[in-house]
């Protein structure tokens, strides 16, 4: 049988529903899982031709991150463990809607675009959440990959960023760490006791961290880390996924979009606690204080946090690195402008979603990205690694440079530089805090959050607002941006916009501005204009309570 018969014999056993159209969004393809098996068995398909084109090990990863128990999606991942190529996610689009009977026209398609060399190997790695509908889902990219006659190796349950980190050691023939998950504890792990071993500031109080784990994969995998940590850090886990449902009233994007804590956590007064998402590439930090009032430490705090420690460190070892922080226009205006005007770090703003996030801190020695909602990494470039590997071994160095290059040396090994990492940048937050003798209170008080609000509109189409300038302002439809322009004007350090969500079916709103109550009237304002002017379905939206 050729390559090709198997193909069209493997598809009729995953049929695409007629007439149905998705679109490859922010993550990849996300909706609900019924209507995702034939979407799956593709991405297998083109998994495979990616691999043989980039003569590499790919990964798809079955998830759908922080959205609810129904649904799932997929995420491809290219050979450095990076989000795939755009032109790729074009292809993916034609592939996922192709009808039955144009399948192979689609594929052969791709193939002829790509000069892909049919022969070559292929090698595709599978991971998956813990959703009820990943297993077969999962399956489904296996039979994809193997009617193509790929090689595939399936990695089981995983987080998302655990797979990324995987093809990267694969591709890289392990100078990046061991492609096991257990050597991803080793690495990580053993930096942070690296990291912390002299952090003479740090209490064994202070070695404690709450972790709501959304009911989902990053629970059971924190699980598995714990014996790794040698009882340096002490980890309470809450939402593991025992009793309650994934990511319902918990997880890292409910704490952050409410402002509240998860249900199912136990919180004293004052403890640090952190949650992360469905497939745990994000983090975020809480506590409440004496007065039961809720502190909220999103992307944008993790991120000054990160960047004012890197600045210090190469401060302390003399190192000339140039050193950027990537945010989207989620962040809030506060860390922005601290960022830039105490800090002195150069600040981009690009598109959501970390592919884009993560291109432009390419840009740097050192680029932080984080999303508003926790999701990021630190990137170092190739020279800005060697140039502190010198440092750490030149044995003439003095002691204070010598010390700030090992704990950089540390800091780029507890880091999972292809992808946001809810682990990763868990422990590098927690030896920071120890290294600095810093509790959660201090971080909080770096500066103040703008009081913000986010909703969220459904219209018939979404796709019919347009944006530009980093998704800052909307070009369609006509007369949307200049309504919000004149909603803002009547509210004090406010800010707006709004864009079409690539997650999820609908229109996200957001609004920052001097007071709460300021911050909730401009966002309901917004809302009201977008269902007005976007085609808004259902009931209008009410103002806040
Ligand atoms: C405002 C917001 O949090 N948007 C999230 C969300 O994308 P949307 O396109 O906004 O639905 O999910 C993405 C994937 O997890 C994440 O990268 C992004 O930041
Ligand atoms: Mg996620």
């Amino acid at each position: 049988m050729t390559q090709f018969e198997e193909v069209s014999k493997q598809s009729s056993l995953h049929p695409k529903p007629v007439g149905l159209v998705l679109q490859y969004g922010t993550a990849g393809f996300r909706t609900n899982a019924k209507h995702l098996d034939h979407v799956m068995f593709r991405m297998g398909l083109l998994a495979t031709l990616r691999s043989k084109k980039t003569e590499a090990t790919i990964a798809v990863m079955v998830t759908a991150s922080h959205n609810p128990e129904e649904d799932n999606g997929v995420k491809l991942i290219d050979p450095m463990g990076e989000m795939v190529a755009l032109t790729w996610e074009g292809y993916a689009t034609q592939l996922a809607n192709a009808e039955q009977d144009d399948l192979l026209t689609a594929l052969k398609d791709v193939i002829k675009k790509e000069a892909i060399n049919m022969s070559q190997e292929a090698t595709v790695f599978v991971g998956k959440d813990t959703r009820s509908s990943s297993a077969s889902l999962a399956q489904a990219v296996l039979d994809g990959v193997s009617a193509l006659g790929g090689h595939s190796k399936d990695y089981g349950l995983v987080t998302t960023p655990q797979l990324h980190y995987m093809v990267r050691c694969q591709n890289t023939q392990g100078k990046y760490g061991e492609a096991t998950v257990e050597g991803y504890y080793n690495k990580l792990c053993q930096a942070f006791i690296q990291l912390t071993k002299n952090a003479s500031n740090c209490t064994d109080d202070q070695k404690h961290l709450s972790v709501d784990g959304a009911n989902g994969i990053g629970a059971l995998k924190v699980r598995e880390m714990e014996s790794h940590l040698k009882k340096e850090l002490h980890l309470s886990l809450f939402n593991d996924g025992s009793e309650g449902k994934l990511n319902h009233q918990c997880g890292a994007d409910f704490v952050k979009v409410q402002q509240k804590p998860p249900t199912g956590m136990k919180m004293n007064p004052g403890e640090r606690c952190c949650s992360f998402d469905g497939d745990a590439d994000r983090i975020i930090y809480y506590f409440t204080d004496s007065d039961g009032k809720f502190h909220l430490l999103d992307g944008d705090k993790i991120a000054t946090l990160i960047s004012t420690f890197l600045k210090e460190l190469l401060k302390q070892a003399h190192l000339d690195l140039k050193i950027a922080v990537v945010q989207t226009a989620y962040a809030n205006g506060s860390s922005t402008h601290y960022l830039e005007n105490t800090m002195k770090v150069i600040v981009r703003c690009t598109k959501t979603g970390v592919k884009h996030l993560h291109h432009a801190a390419q840009d740097y020695d050192i680029g932080v990205y984080f999303e508003s909602n926790g999701h990021g990494t630190v990137l170092f470039s190739g020279e800005a690694e060697e140039k502190i590997q010198q440092l750490a071994e030149n044995a003439s160095t003095d002691d204070e440079t010598k010390r700030a290059a090992l704990l950089l040396q540390n800091t780029i090994n507890i880091i999972n530089q292809t992808v946001g990492d809810a682990i990763s940048d868990m422990l590098l937050i927690e030896a920071i805090l120890a290294i600095k003798g810093m509790t959660v209170q201090q971080w909080d008080t770096i500066y103040s959050d703008l009081p913000n609000r986010q909703l969220k509109v459904k219209v018939s189409d979404r796709r019919m607002i347009d944006t530009a300038d980093a998704e800052r302002r909307a070009v369609s439809p006509a007369g949307l941006q200049e309504a919000i322009d004149t909603l803002v004007k009547k509210h004090r350090q406010a800010r707006s916009f709004v864009r079409p969500s690539g997650t999820e079916d609908i229109v996200r709103v957001y609004a920052e501005a001097e007071t709460q109550e300021s911050a909730d009237a401009l966002a309901h304002e917004v809302s009201l204009t977008v269902y007005r002017l976007a085609g808004g379905v259902g009931d209008e939206p009410k103002p806040l309570q």
